[in-house]
């Protein structure tokens, strides 16, 4: 599904992105962890295809594809979904017909008809369900006023709708109270399938408890120090950083 190799990056001549190599399998969910200015936004964005952010070594292919030569509009076609950790606000335009149009977008580049206003609602209606999300939200312009939580939510909606074949979720557990995080934990585990791949970015265990990822990567400071299970992230829960970043300094003293 997605394969990333040394991939180095900056932004404004800084080099934020040290080489980092993840391979991600259709039916898997990783977890990114790491501390605040690691660099794990800034993985999410290059993968996304944010224009701001220099790619200066390395390789992503994705679908078998470069997908360092897509467009960002091309890479969501193929099927890339990102949950923005800070959800912009887009008045004017309403998550309704925001969706419609990414969704018929979509099926176009796959040679599909547009999906008529009966199979759309339908559509909605089912995915709503999934997520819980109130139906008065989406007659709204975009997050324009929206609650953090309500914001969060509303990106699970997206992602349920658009049917990404890769997810990236990006802090999407920040600011949920805790029966929102029991929501949107348990709407995208009802996402998940042997063809989709959902990479979840988060500082915290509890959304892990829910997701129950395959893998745990630690990215510190522009590189993915340790991969490991689940287990890992309770380590880290327990320790903090403090060990790896020990473990870190050994390995390079030695
Ligand atoms: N557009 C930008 N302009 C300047 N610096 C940037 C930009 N984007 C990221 N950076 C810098 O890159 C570093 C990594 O940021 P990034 O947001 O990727 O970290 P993060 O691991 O996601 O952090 P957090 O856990 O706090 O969200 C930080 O020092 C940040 O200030």
């Amino acid at each position: 599904m997605l394969s990333i190799k040394n991939i180095h990056a900056s932004v404004e001549g800084k080099q934020i992105l040290k080489g980092i190599d993840l391979e991600v399998k259709a039916g898997e969910v990783h977890a990114i962890m790491g501390p605040n200015g690691s660099g794990k936004s800034t993985l999410a964005s290059i993968l996304a295809g944010r224009e701001e952010y220099e790619i200066t070594e390395g390789s992503v292919s994705f679908l078998g594809k470069d997908m360092l030569e897509l467009s960002p509009e091309d890479r969501a076609r193929e099927g890339l979904f990102l949950a923005f950790q800070y959800p912009v606000e887009i008045p004017g335009v309403s998550t309704t017909n925001f969706i419609k149009t990414a969704l018929n977008e979509k099926r176009k580049y796959h040679g599909q008809q547009p999906l008529d206003a009966v199979s759309f609602l339908k559509l909605m209606k089912e995915k709503m369900q999934l997520v819980e999300i109130d139906k008065s939200l989406l007659t709204r312009s975009i997050n324009e006023g929206f609650s953090g939580g309500e914001k969060k939510r509303n990106e699970i909606f997206q992602m349920a709708m658009l049917e990404p074949k890769l997810a990236i979720l990006d802090e999407t557990d920040s600011g949920l109270d805790i029966d929102a995080l029991r929501i949107v934990a348990n709407g995208v585990n009802k996402l998940r399938n042997n063809e989709r791949a959902i990479i979840v970015i988060t500082h915290y265990q509890r959304l892990l408890d829910y997701l129950q990822p395959d893998f745990v990567h630690v990215l510190v400071n522009g590189r993915i120090v340790k991969s490991g299970t689940k287990e890992l992230a309770l380590e880290l829960e327990e320790k903090g950083y403090d060990f790896i970043k020990d473990e870190l300094s050994l390995a390079e003293a030695v």
